[in-house]
């Protein structure tokens, strides 16, 4: 089997090297009693995303069956796992008098804020500049995108965050309920976005998390519903990977958004985990 090589002080990894320690930490990952956070799951997600965010050729349209089985219960694995990660983060920040100063805990934090300066700067180029009304759909209990939009580049921005679980909603209203400029411009929906119809269409820009719609059909599904409701001319950002991120996150091609127009696709290269999709409803 090929040997991995250094290529711009980064190890380059051949794909069927990289897919065989992929498919060993899966293993590994499918035997652990439950994915919460502790020394073998941050473990072996460690391993997993540095080794995701290795230069390497994979192309995950061309797995065979086997291989894309074991990476649609991968990324329903990592999904699970970001979700008991961020319940734990938020649980335990918000019995802190001021959870806000401690937001940098969370041990992704400093991904968001790159995430967040990345899709800023891409909505920024696209002419959304300042947006009056702007959705997040899949917030979370760590609603950290759009805590940080709203707090470092759209400071005048009316957040509404939707999310399926109301215990993520709770949390998440708690976290920012001692920040004033937050608790008047940012409000949390329970429901799933399925449910949410005309509402979408006061929208100047939505976002939708990596994780609502964990395969392809449930994505193509939710993205149909949204470009139905969302207003001609709205922008949607859709969060998507890359190479061997997509053995992390569902991806998004491009003849899943018939009907939108592209405006961009970013892929990062840095320790940013998820590519940017930029589109706009077309106004009729
Ligand atoms: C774990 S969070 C990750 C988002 C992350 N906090 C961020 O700021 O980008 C993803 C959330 O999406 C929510 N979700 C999944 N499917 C959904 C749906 N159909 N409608 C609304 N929320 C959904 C889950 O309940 C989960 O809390």
């Amino acid at each position: 089997m090929a040997s991995p090589q250094q290529t711009m002080g980064k190890t380059y990894m051949p794909a069927e090297l990289l897919i065989a320690h992929i498919v060993k930490i899966h293993a590994s990952i499918s035997n652990l009693e439950c994915l919460r956070p502790s020394k073998p799951v941050n473990s072996l997600f460690t391993q997993l995303v540095k080794l995701c965010t290795l230069p390497s050729s994979v192309d995950v349209q061309c797995l065979p069956a086997d291989v894309q089985r074991m990476r649609e219960s991968l990324i329903r694995q990592c999904g699970q796992a970001e979700g008991l990660l961020e319940l734990e983060f938020s649980t335990h920040l918000t019995k802190l008098p001021h959870p806000m100063s401690h937001l940098n805990l969370f041990p992704y934090y400093t991904n968001y804020v790159k995430l967040a300066s990345m899709e800023h700067q891409i909505l920024f180029e696209s002419g959304m500049v300042q947006p009056k009304r702007v959705a997040f759909v899949g917030s979370g209990p760590m609603p950290l995108t759009s805590i940080i939009m709203a707090t470092d580049h759209m400071k005048l921005t009316h957040f509404i965050n939707y999310d399926v679980d109301e215990s993520a909603n709770i949390l998440a209203r708690q976290l920012i309920a001692m920040d004033d400029d937050l608790e008047k411009r940012m409000e949390f929906k329970t429901c799933d976005i399925m449910d949410v119809k005309e509402e979408l269409g006061s929208f100047d820009c939505i976002f939708l998390a990596a994780l609502v719609g964990m395969s392809k059909e449930e994505k193509v599904g939710i993205l149909g519903h949204i470009r139905k409701y969302m207003k001609g001319g709205g922008i949607l950002l859709v969060r998507s990977a890359n190479g061997a991120r997509a053995f992390l996150y569902p991806v998004i091609e491009e003849d899943d958004l018939h009907g939108f127009e592209v405006l961009s696709i970013f892929h990062p290269t840095n320790d940013v985990i998820n590519s940017v999709v930029l589109v706009r409803k077309p106004v009729y």
